[in-house]
C-alpha cells in the first residue's frame, strides 16, 4: 500500500480504532504516554546564519535583499532538513518565521532551469496563501522563481493561462489547487515537495477530504513538510501513516505563548454590555493597529455597524464577502489605511501584519488552538503586542482550560488603562 492510501484510510478512522490489537493489553494511559514520548523533538542541528546553510547564490541574495540578516530559531532548525529532502514537522511559536523558513527551503530544492511546478504549498486562506506567495515571489527574485497563488474567487480561465504558461511553485488553497488537479492544469508529476502550512487545521476537519483528495494526485516519492504554531498529539499521531521518518521540531504547549503579548481577560456580566466596553476601551488605548474577532459572520457585521454608527471607523472582514471585496479590505488593512479590523477565525492564523499591536476577542474562540493563533496576530517577530479577551460568564471555565494548557497567565485587566505596559 503506498502512503496516499494510508493516508485515506487514516484521516477516514480514528487513531485510537487503529491502535487497536496488542496495544489493547496496555493501559489507555499507557498507551498514550508511550505515543506522546515518540513525539518529541529529534532535530536539533542549528545553523546561526544564512551563509553557512549551502544555499544558492540567488537564494541568499534574495533573503539578504527582503532585508533578512539572521535566521530565526525556527530558520536555524527547520531549513536544513527539508533541503536534506527529509519529511520533516516543524512547529514554532506565531510570527517567528515558519513561512520564511519553509520558503527558504522550497527555493533552494527547486530548479527554476526546468519550468515545471516542482513545489506545491497549500493553505487554509485565499489571504494567506496570496501572502505565502508574496514571500516566496521575493525572496525567489534572484533565482527568476514563477509562483502563482492558486486560490479561490479568482478568475479561472486566467488561472488556467498562468498555469499553462508554466509556474515553479504553486501556493493555494485547497478547493481551487484540487480543481486544477483534477482538470490536469496543475500537473503533479514534476512535485518534489508538498508542504502543508497550518498543518494542523488543513489535517482536521473541513479540509481533511480536500487534503485526501490532493494526496491521491501527487507523486508517492513526494517530501512532505508540514508548519504550524500548534501541532496537537491528535495530528502528531495521523503524521506517523504518511511521513517517513520525519525531521522533528516541536514545541511544548506550556512554551507556546509568546512573553512579548500581555494577556488580559474583562469578566462582562452580560452579553450586551460588550459593545460599551469595546467602545469605551477604544476610546482609551493608544494602538497601531487592532483585530477584533468573533465567531460568526453575522456577529462581524452586526458590530462593525453599531461601531460605524457611533462615528468609530472601522472595517469588517469575512467569508463570505466576495473576494473583490476581500482583497480591497487586506490591502487597506496591511496598508494601514484601516487601523481596526473586526474579523473571524478566517485572519486566525498566518496573517502578518506587523503594525497590529493589540488583538481583542470579542468572543472567545472555539479552539484552544486559534485562541494562540488569534493572538499571534500581534508581536510579529519580537513586537510588543496585548491580547484582550472579553469574558462572559459562559466562557468562565474554557478561559481557565485555555491557561492551564498553554500553562499561561491572563490577567485581569486593570480598571486604569495607564497601569498597561
Ligand atoms: N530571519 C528574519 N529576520 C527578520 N525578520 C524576519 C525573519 N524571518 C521572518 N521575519 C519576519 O517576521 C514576521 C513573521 O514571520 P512569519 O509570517 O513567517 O511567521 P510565522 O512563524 O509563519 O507566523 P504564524 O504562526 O503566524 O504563521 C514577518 O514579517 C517576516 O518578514
Amino acid at each position: 500500500m503506498d502512503r496516499q492510501q494510508v493516508l485515506l484510510i487514516c484521516l477516514q478512522y480514528s487513531l485510537r480504532n487503529n491502535n487497536q490489537g496488542e496495544e489493547e493489553k496496555r493501559t489507555d494511559s499507557e498507551a498514550q504516554q508511550q505515543e506522546e514520548e515518540e513525539f518529541i523533538t529529534n532535530w536539533d542541528e542549528v545553523v546561526e546564519s544564512f551563509d553557512d546553510m549551502g544555499l544558492k547564490e540567488g537564494v541568499l541574495r534574495g533573503i539578504y535583499g527582503h532585508g533578512f540578516v539572521k535566521p530565526s530559531p525556527i530558520q536555524q532548525k527547520g531549513i536544513l532538513p527539508v533541503i536534506q529532502g527529509k519529511d520533516t514537522i516543524a512547529q514554532a511559536q506565531s510570527g517567528t518565521g515558519k513561512t520564511g523558513c519553509f520558503t527558504i527551503s522550497i527555493l533552494s530544492i527547486i530548479d527554476t532551469a526546468s519550468i515545471n511546478t516542482q513545489a506545491l504549498i497549500v493553505a487554509p486562506t485565499r489571504e494567506l496563501a496570496q501572502q505565502i506567495a508574496y514571500v516566496v515571489q521575493a525572496i525567489g527574485e534572484f533565482i527568476q522563481v514563477k509562483v502563482h497563488a492558486c486560490v479561490g474567487g479568482t478568475v479561472v480561465r486566467d488561472e488556467i493561462r498562468i498555469l499553462k504558461q508554466g509556474v515553479h511553485v504553486v501556493v493555494g488553497t485547497p478547493g481551487r489547487v484540487l480543481d486544477m488537479m483534477k482538470k490536469g492544469f496543475l500537473k503533479a508529476d514534476h512535485l518534489r515537495v508538498f508542504c502543508l502550512d497550518e498543518a494542523d487545521e488543513m489535517l482536521s476537519r473541513g479540509f481533511k477530504t480536500q487534503i485526501q483528495d490532493i494526496f491521491k494526485y501527487l507523486p508517492a516519492e513526494i517530501q512532505i513538510a508540514l508548519f504550524s504554531a500548534t501541532m496537537p498529539i491528535d495530528i502528531l499521531k495521523l503524521t506517523k501513516h504518511f511521513m517517513r521518518d520525519p525531521a522533528k521540531i516541536l514545541v511544548k504547549n506550556e512554551d507556546l505563548t509568546l512573553e512579548g503579548i500581555k494577556q488580559y481577560y474583562i469578566p462582562i456580566e452580560k452579553e450586551e454590555w460588550k459593545i460599551d466596553i469595546l467602545l469605551d476601551l477604544y476610546g482609551n488605548l493608544d494602538i497601531n493597529q487592532a483585530l477584533i474577532y468573533c465567531n460568526t459572520k453575522k456577529r462581524v457585521t452586526e458590530l462593525a455597524e453599531l461601531m460605524k454608527e457611533k462615528d468609530f471607523v472601522v472595517s469588517a472582514m469575512h467569508g463570505e464577502m466576495d473576494q473583490l471585496t476581500r482583497d480591497m479590505i487586506m490591502k487597506e488593512f496591511r496598508t494601514g489605511s484601516t487601523r481596526v479590523l473586526i474579523t473571524t477565525d478566517l485572519m486566525a492564523r498566518g496573517i502578518d501584519v506587523q503594525q497590529v499591536s493589540l488583538v481583542i476577542n470579542y468572543e472567545l474562540p472555539q479552539k484552544k488552538e486559534n485562541y494562540i493563533h488569534r493572538i499571534g496576530r500581534a508581536g510579529r517577530y519580537g513586537r510588543k503586542g496585548t491580547a484582550i479577551n472579553f469574558v462572559s460568564p459562559n466562557d468562565a471555565r474554557f478561559i481557565k482550560e485555555i491557561q492551564e494548557h498553554f500553562s499561561t497567565q491572563i490577567e485581569e485587566m486593570p480598571q486604569d488603562l495607564n497601569e498597561l505596559n
